[in-house]
């Protein structure tokens, strides 16, 4: 078969020109491709290698620069000899440059792919078209259950321009995944490519796993040896920026607010900045913290900003308000109108109610509406009302914050205090108020006479196995009671507090979840209180109270999340007659803080910080300040549902809507499952990997030794472990979780469509009602439109253009690939040649002609596209427009944002072209 001298083609690489056989032995095949200058080595006996035999008529270039239009083939030697009118050349002399990658080019140089890619190419095609025009495309490939209120944000927010806002769910609902399944959807359209995540140091490890595990999104960290290594090679005079080698960087707080390192990161370019626990960020009229400096900074030349906080409110409305400025500074310009503003939202939340519950609207309620807006009060779409008056009027298009309240199905919390005695040493006169609340601090030896040391001895008894988390207020209290637990009761302790670094933290938290060999107990000190996720524990021990209501939430947050499946048990042992007692008699009685998060308990705080000062020393009725405070929380709560916290609901999540994308999207997943794992099994025979069934849903996917492809991406060299079904998926982190989304399918699918896999095929059927030896020509047709991927012109133009077929009879179907009579069958390869090479006179000129009546269908195509592109910005635009006059929220850059990208989107439509992408001769066997 090979000699030495001849001209074969790689069937997988076919960019790497014309090879020239080199050497053959009784095994091996040498081949040496002039293109890269190198040559590859193939065992004999399955070679992807097709010869390159030129016919009479064919245009050739030569090594020399010139070209020969062939009049005359011979052979000799097994070698071939063009010739034209002049000269006689043999193929040696061929130029390696020549490519034949063109379907129809393929097909008659007898490069004839399996049936099976064929069909694999046109799977691949129409999967990529039906991707790019979902509107939750992005959103789907989570390791996530498919939730309503995060899929409802996410998508709102990832709609139009790249987002800027506050993302304040309420402890524990997900801020975390929203913010994932915002940074994967926009970074899976590459409408964003580099991105940096500030989070606390504690919480550092956490996000990366979860970044990782949930959305295989690869984030660097920002650590000690860096910012080491860039120092030093800045002493050696190698001065670079630490930013500039990766794309996605997680940088704890910490570091970011080194001097060194806020510089580098400031003069960065990012897409994308990400603030988790952003109450942290401080300011206030008279000045701000070096964190929101540095945040301030990169945001203005950012066109992203994800902030998140379940109590922005945390460390005052100033802060939360300063917060906002940064992600919308036009709305917000001064605090005095954002103070003033808070006060207005009752009337509006009415009517919004109102619309929202389809109510007969008062005479008020109409005037109202036609006040605020004029061009859509004689509309009958009350949605659309809601909508704009949402939109237009609301606290603003930047904050979301969802709540239990809209979610539901959340577990009780049940507080329980249990009063014991003060032990001499919390007796003493105490002027400062962490030494009325955290009387231990400073006293060696406390835990000894401490009665509350002995009760967690009994409550570790009580529960038997279930898990304890315990917090209190410092790292000293922790490591005291440690020592108790272990010296007094052999009772191991995990502990988690600001002393430890964070690999040490991490490996205490992972003690504490071991199910096995863990500890029962966790000790954590107020850093323990953020973020972290322990809801496999339901009894939480609030050691103490700090005096901050925003901060026990957080602090019952971390049982209270997404996957709690218990009631949540509080203990919370206090000293009668103490502070401390009397503090949570107000928190409990008068704030209702325990039993629900409570938005209007801190507010409370504040307004009457200096009598609960006074009561908790004793010097103020208790019990009347007690009544006092569960009266104005009840009216306080009544007005923030009423107003602002209603709208915000509203806006946040449309119940309805949400419900409706939720219930989309999974049976957009169940569908996709199934043609998913139809796409596995093709793609894997087709491109020599290996598939076992492992049962229970879960597959490996391994290199096999005839690959098509040597080096797969997201292919590790020992496989992997996967599995298409997301409830295995969330209950196994050892296995990937494989969707249209993931990596690997998603660098499958682009390997298939950018390269001439399965792009020229004969295959045949039975049952056709035609004659024997008659043909069906099939042309598949693409759209390219040379334009950013983050415009996302597919959208409007789907890469799977037009399909053709051309019966025996001559009759043209357009796009109705499966009027085809039979599913084609495969043929051999000999087979498949030799009925391409009778059929090529006839066949040939028909596939030109066809070829031309694809691209005068182009100009209709384009039209179409063109309308639909132009009426989906038209109505944002709209919408956009009419905000901005009625309402400081939309700022004129946003506007011109937007009409900046539809121009680019009608361009690329306006130049794109059609290109035959895949040709098929089905014969009539
Ligand atoms: N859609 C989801 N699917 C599976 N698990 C989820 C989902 N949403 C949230 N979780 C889990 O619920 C827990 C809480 O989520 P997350 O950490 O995102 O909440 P958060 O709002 O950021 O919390 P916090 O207010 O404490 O910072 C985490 O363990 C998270 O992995």
């Amino acid at each position: 078969m090979y000699s030495v001298g001849q001209r074969w083609i790689s069937e997988a690489e076919t960019d790497l020109g014309l090879g020239l056989i080199q050497d053959v032995d009784f095994r091996m095949v040498t081949v040496y491709f002039p293109v890269i200058d190198d040559i590859r080595t193939y065992s004999k006996e399955n070679a992807p290698l097709t010869r390159v035999e030129f016919k009479v008529g064919d245009v050739v270039p030569l090594q020399d620069g010139s070209s020969l239009t062939i009049t005359e083939v011979q052979e000799q030697n097994d070698i071939l000899f063009y010739g034209d009118d002049e000269r006689f050349i043999p193929e040696t002399h061929l130029s390696g440059q020549i490519q034949l990658n063109q379907p129809a080019d393929r097909l008659f140089s007898g490069q004839i792919d399996n049936n099976n890619l064929y069909e694999l190419r046109q799977i691949a095609l129409q999967q990529l078209s039906k991707l790019r025009k979902r509107p939750f495309y992005g959103l789907l490939g989570g390791r996530t259950s498919l939730l309503p209120h995060q899929l409802y944000i996410a998508e709102q927010v990832t709609q139009d321009s790249i987002p800027r806002v506050l993302l304040a769910d309420e402890v524990g609902l997900g801020k975390t995944i929203e913010a994932g399944l915002i940074l994967h959807r926009l970074l899976l359209q590459q409408r964003i490519a580099r991105a940096i995540i500030l989070v606390p140091d504690h919480l550092l490890h956490q996000w990366l796993v979860e970044m990782i595990r949930r959305f295989n999104l690869r984030f660097t960290i920002v650590d000690k040896a860096m910012v080491a290594e860039n120092r030093l090679a800045a002493m050696e005079g190698e001065a670079t920026n630490m930013f500039a080698e990766n794309q996605l960087f997680l940088c704890p707080l910490s570091i970011a607010t080194q001097e060194v390192v806020a510089a580098q990161m400031a003069d960065s370019d990012w897409d994308m900045l990400v603030v988790d626990e952003a109450h942290h960020l401080e300011w206030d009229v008279d000045g701000h913290d070096q964190a929101y400096g540095l945040v301030d900074q990169i945001a203005a030349t950012t066109p992203g900003l994800l902030l998140l906080t379940a109590t922005p409110e945390q460390l005052g409305i100033n802060g939360h308000y300063a917060r906002l400025r940064l992600l919308d500074p036009e709305r917000y310009p001064s605090l005095e109108q954002f103070l003033a503003e808070q006060e207005q939202y009752q009337p509006i939340a009415g009517l919004a109610s109102a619309l929202a519950g389809d109510d007969e609207l008062s005479a008020v309620q109409q005037q109202l509406l036609a006040d605020l807006l004029p061009d859509s009060v004689a509309s009958d779409d009350r949605n659309k009302q809601l909508e704009n008056l949402i939109d237009r009027c609301g606290p603003g298009r930047a904050l979301y914050r969802n709540t239990r309240h809209g979610v539901t199905g959340f577990p009780k919390r049940l507080a329980t205090l249990h009063a014991l005695p003060a032990p001499a040493f919390a007796q003493q006169p105490a002027s400062e108020l962490d030494q009325q609340l955290f009387p231990e601090l400073g006293i060696s030896g406390w835990e000894s006479s401490d009665p509350r040391c002995q009760w967690l001895v009994e409550l570790l008894q009580q529960q038997k196995k279930d898990k304890i988390v315990l917090i209190c207020h410092s790292a000293q209290t922790v490591l005291d009671l440690e020592k108790y637990l272990w010296e007094s009761h052999a009772t191991p302790a995990a502990v988690f507090h600001e002393q430890m670094d964070l690999v040490e933290r991490d490996r205490a938290a992972a003690y504490f979840a071991d199910h096995e060999q863990g500890a029962r107990i966790l000790l954590c000190s107020e850093i323990g209180s953020e973020g972290r996720n322990f809801q496999f524990a339901h009894h939480l021990v609030l050691f103490d109270l700090p005096f901050n209501c925003d901060l026990l939430e957080q602090r019952i947050g971390r049982l209270d999340r997404i996957g709690q499946k218990h009631d949540i048990q509080i203990h919370i042992p206090v000293f009668a007659d103490h502070a401390s007692g009397r503090w949570a008699e107000l928190l409990n009685d008068g704030m209702d803080v325990f039993s629900r998060p409570n938005p209007a308990a801190q507010p409370l705080l504040e307004k009457h910080k200096a009598n609960i000062l006074a009561a908790l020393a004793g010097e103020q009725d208790i019990a009347a300040l007690t009544q006092q405070l569960a009266d104005e929380r009840d009216a306080l709560l009544q007005a923030l549902e009423q107003g602002r916290d209603r709208l915000l609901e509203l806006h946040s999540c449309h119940p309805h809507k949400a419900r409706e994308l939720a219930q989309e999207m999974t049976i957009t997943h169940i569908e996709d499952e199934a043609d998913l794992n139809d796409f596995i099994e093709l793609f894997v025979d087709a491109f020599g990997l290996e598939l076992a069934d492992l049962g229970g849903d879960c597959i490996t996917i391994a290199p096999g030794d005839h690959m098509l492809v040597p080096d797969m991406p997201h292919l590790p060299e020992d496989g992997f472990m996967a599995t298409t079904n997301r409830d295995v998926a969330l209950s196994r982190d050892d296995v990937q979780f494989l969707s249209w989304e993931h990596p690997f399918i998603d660098q499958a699918l682009e390997l298939i469509v950018s390269s001439p896999a399965g792009n020229s095929s004969v295959g045949y059927i039975e049952d056709h009602g035609h004659r024997t030896g008659d043909c069906f020509i099939q042309l598949q047709f693409v759209a390219i439109c040379s334009a950013p991927k983050a415009l996302q012109v597919e959208r409007y133009l789907p890469p799977d253009a037009m399909h053709l077929m051309m019966t025996p009879k001559g009759d043209l179907k357009v796009n109705e690939p499966e009027s085809l009579p039979g599913f084609a069958l495969p043929l051999k390869k000999g087979t498949a040649r030799g009925l391409a090479e009778q059929k090529e006179d006839e066949v040939k000129p028909l596939i030109h002609k066809l070829e031309k009546l694809g691209a005068g269908q182009l100009s209709k195509m384009v039209e179409r596209a063109h309308d639909k592109a132009e009426q989906a910005f038209s109505d944002r635009l709209e919408r956009l427009t009419a905000l901005s006059r009625a309402n400081p929220n939309i700022s004129q850059q946003l506007v011109d944002n937007v009409k900046r990208e539809r121009d680019a989107v009608l361009a690329a439509i306006r130049d794109a072209q059609l290109v035959l992408d895949s040709v098929r001769l089905v014969f009539c066997g």
